[in-house]
């Protein structure tokens, strides 16, 4: 256990190593005050050292002896320090180390933000160089001018570049300084100089007998002159108004003294008023720093690298495979007289992408209809021809190679690509054709449908996605809805509910397995949206994004009612049982969600193997642009899921298409074994979590209430038609009627409602059906005939 701790810290993710960096404003204060006295301290002692460094040299050797005494006023710590940063270090430039670090507490204790240190530090040190350097030269007389760094470097830049030419670098390391840091250049010092002489010239002038002016009026010539000459380009804005009153008779006297036609202008912009909010924003966030959503879990750590296995997935080139390919296509294309001029051959993990560049005169659609010739010849499935490639010029024709190789999900957890990803929502898909690893953000697309024939692999990419999430996330910032109708698929994120799951209040189970609850959940999620927006709207910012940056900057009052708002990600799989059991129910608040809800942060993801119309209806499709096909068994499957054909021609086992609604993209899925996701969960599940899993407001369902006592008036058009069924049938249960009649289950639930309130049915009985009161067609007939409303 001890050991996976240590571990874990290795891999933590930058984000808790900012948490850990920051600091309340008493610890800046303790820390500041420590540097500010410190580095006091380090100019006391570099001072004494140099008139006492002969005598206390001798000390330093005994430094353990109380007996002798360092002359340093510092005593033997600052002979020691001392000697180790002068002596044997920068020099006399070590008092700009000491000047660094007073800066350094002076802007913590302070708390002076616009101060900015890594700036200091850098330009800081960069000096202390070149001084030590510099004074290298006079080493020989005084070696403390320089100290050791000093004389080294020196004498290994004359070893090289002689003495002039390490005279001529360090002036121009100074012309670089003096330009980069302090913005100096030939035009102002010429422009100092001419002034200079100018005031000289006038002061000569004055003080010449011919002089006729009064005392008075010499004193504010003086005044005038000496004061720097305004520039006429640049206007200086003085937000001070305290200052006003000063300038503006100077200016009169200036008008006396110039030339008439100049007329001087004072431009005045009124001080920006603070806004109360702002301040008191600000007030809170130097108190107490910027609000911090992962404060609650702090100590989380993030699940590490070696929970995922490694499938060796390195490609190996088969030279033979890569010739024998190039010939046969080469060859087909032949005996339909295509000439090539070009072939080239990128191999990726399961298929190679051959790219031609026929004979010019050749018609492409040429190309595109030999596709099954090609794929005869090559014998092999899984050819697909694009023609041309976009943004190309080139032909390409995807073959799959003979041994293809795992893409595991370390390697693409573990790649720069999406480690460095700045993405809200980062997913680390797979690998391309070119072998590069493909990240992209669920937050930008803004919601992913996913189909694929059974056993093609949606279920590794459900996997690989939320794996993907929890890699880059923190509980805070994440949670999830997962709607998994085959129960197996998500059970093991279970043991994440308190930590990344959200849930329905009152409900056992936060991974949904019942269809009729997940139209609950899916209303319950349209009310969150619906809070959402009001939030944002309160706060008047566009999206979710800004409205976070606003509520850590404390500008947001949590008790009117805001709060981190945490990104959650829907996932639906088995979309197609859903529809079939729920229709328009379920089709009516995805719909609703994912038209309205990407700028609240609320992303769907949904994955049927029945890629068809009724399923992937109209309104559905035209809200998902972003889509991953896996392989389907049929051309209109694909031409449903990617509207084009392509899906069809691919050879599974995590093979897939991805567009984001313009090019389709051949990638191969990450594979992330259930053994890994199981050891993700754990990982994840064993840290300390959130008393219970995010709530989501709660839905009263339509069909909830007893409904006993419901108005004969407000009866379904089809209530009497469902009574027949019922009375027919014997039976009182509103799957009966869904089926019948093909309704909803909330409107077939409703319909038995007004049935029991019309005395049909009896009361509900759990998991039996109801009891039918009523006998025959006829005493129903009857029953209703007598009811005062009908
Ligand atoms: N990316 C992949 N790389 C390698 N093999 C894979 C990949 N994805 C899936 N497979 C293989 O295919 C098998 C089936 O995948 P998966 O369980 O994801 O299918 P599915 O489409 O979810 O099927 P169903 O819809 O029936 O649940 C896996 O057990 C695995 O052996």
């Amino acid at each position: 256990m001890a050991r996976k701790k240590t571990k874990n810290k290795k891999t933590t993710t930058n984000k808790s190593n900012k948490v850990s960096l920051k600091l309340n404003r008493q610890q800046k204060v303790v820390l500041g005050s420590f540097l500010m006295l410190f580095g006091i301290a380090l100019i006391i002692a570099f001072t004494s050292f140099l008139f006492n460094w002969h005598a206390d040299q001798s000390t330093l050797s005994e430094f353990g002896n109380r007996e002798i005494e360092a002359r340093n006023w510092l005593s033997k710590f600052g002979a020691l320090v001392s000697d180790f940063f002068i002596y044997k270090g920068f020099g006399l430039a070590a008092f700009v180390f000491a000047g660094l670090i007073g800066i350094s507490g002076i802007s913590l204790f302070f708390n002076l933000k616009s101060l900015r240190l890594g700036i200091y530090w850098f330009w800081g040190v960069l000096v202390m160089l070149w001084i030590s350097i510099f004074f290298g030269f006079f080493a020989e007389s005084n070696a403390l001018l320089g100290g050791r760094v000093g004389f080294e470097t020196n004498d290994f830049l004359q070893d090289y570049l002689g003495f002039f030419g390490t005279a001529l670098l360090m002036l121009f390391l100074l012309i670089a300084y003096l330009s980069l840091r302090l913005k100096i250049t030939p035009e102002m010092v010429g422009g100092f100089i001419s002034k200079k002489h100018q005031s000289l010239q006038n002061e000569f002038k004055t003080n010449t007998p011919e002089a006729s002016e009064t005392d008075e009026e010499l004193s504010w010539k003086e005044e005038v002159l000496n004061k720097p000459e305004p520039k006429t380009s640049e206007v200086k804005l003085d937000p001070d108004p305290s200052k006003e009153k000063k300038k503006e008779t100077r200016v009169s006297k200036e008008d006396k003294t110039e030339s008439h036609d100049e007329v001087a202008m004072e431009v005045e912009t009124p001080p920006e008023e603070e806004v109360e909010d702002d301040k008191q924003s600000r007030k809170l966030v130097e108190d107490f720093g910027e609000f911090d959503p992962t404060l609650e879990l702090s100590n989380y750590t993030f699940p590490t690298l070696e929970l995922l296995k490694d499938y060796g997935g390195t490609i190996t080139v088969d030279q033979e495979e890569l010739e024998g390919n190039k010939n046969r296509i080469v060859d087909t294309l032949k005996n339909y007289k295509i000439e090539i001029a070009q072939i080239k051959a990128t191999v990726g993990p399961t298929v190679t992408l051959y790219e031609i560049v026929p004979e010019a005169g050749i018609r492409i659609s040429k190309i595109k209809n030999l596709e099954d010739d090609i794929a005869l010849s090559l014998s092999a499935l899984g050819i697909r021809i694009i023609a041309p490639i976009p943004g190309k010029g080139t032909i390409g024709i995807e073959v799959p190679n003979k041994n293809a190789s795992i893409v595991s999900m370390r390697s693409v957890i573990a790649s720069s690509k999406f480690r460095n990803a700045e993405m809200e929502l980062p997913m680390a898909l797979g690998k391309t054709i070119s072998n590069e690893t493909f990240v992209v953000d669920l937050a930008k697309m803004p919601h992913l449908l996913m189909a694929g024939a059974t056993g093609q692999g949606k279920s590794v990419g459900l996997n690989a996605i939320l794996t993907s999430l929890l890699y880059s996330k923190h509980p805070a910032e994440v949670k999830f809805v997962l709607v998994d109708p085959k129960k197996v698929e998500l059970t093991l994120f279970n043991k994440i509910e308190r930590h990344y799951l959200a849930k329905l209040p009152d409900t056992e189970d936060a991974i949904i397995t019942d269809n009729n609850k997940v139209i609950n959940t899916l209303n319950s999620m349209c009310i969150e949206m619906d809070n959402r927006y009001e939030l944002l709207k309160d706060a008047m910012v566009r999206n979710i994004k800004e409205y976070n940056v606003k509520f850590k900057a404390r500008k947001l009052n949590p008790e009117n009612g805001h709060k981190f708002l945490p990104y959650i990600v829907l996932v639906v799989d088995e979309f197609a049982d859903l529809i079939m059991t729920a229709g328009k129910e379920v089709e009516t608040p995805i719909a609703r969600l994912a038209q309205l809800a990407r700028a609240i942060g609320i992303h769907l993801i949904i994955a049927t193997q029945r890629p068809s119309v009724n399923v992937i209806t109209g309104i559905i499709k035209a809200n998902f642009p972003a889509r991953i096909a896996f392989r389907v068994t049929s051309k209109i499957d694909s031409r449903t899921i990617l509207d084009g054909q392509g899906a069809d021609q691919l050879i599974g086992r995590g093979d897939m298409l991805f567009t984001q609604g313009n090019e389709l993209k051949r990638l191969q899925c990450a594979f992330v074994d259930t053994p890994e996701v199981d050891k993700i969960t754990e990982f994840i599940g064993s840290q300390k979590a959130y008393p219970d899993a995010y709530q989501l407001p709660a839905y009263e369902g339509e069909d909830s209430g007893t409904g006993v006592d419901i108005d004969v008036s407000e009866r379904d058009k089809l209530f009497r038609e469902a009574a027949e069924v019922i009375v027919t049938a014997q039976q009182g249960s509103a799957s009966l009627l869904q089926r019948k009649l093909k309704l909803g289950y909330n409107r077939a639930g409703r319909i038995i409602d007004q049935l029991e309130a019309a005395g049909i049915v009896g009361p509900f009985e759990g998991s039996k059906a109801r009891q039918v009161l009523v006998t025959d067609l006829v005493a129903l007939d009857q029953l209703l005939n007598e009811e005062p409303n009908t």
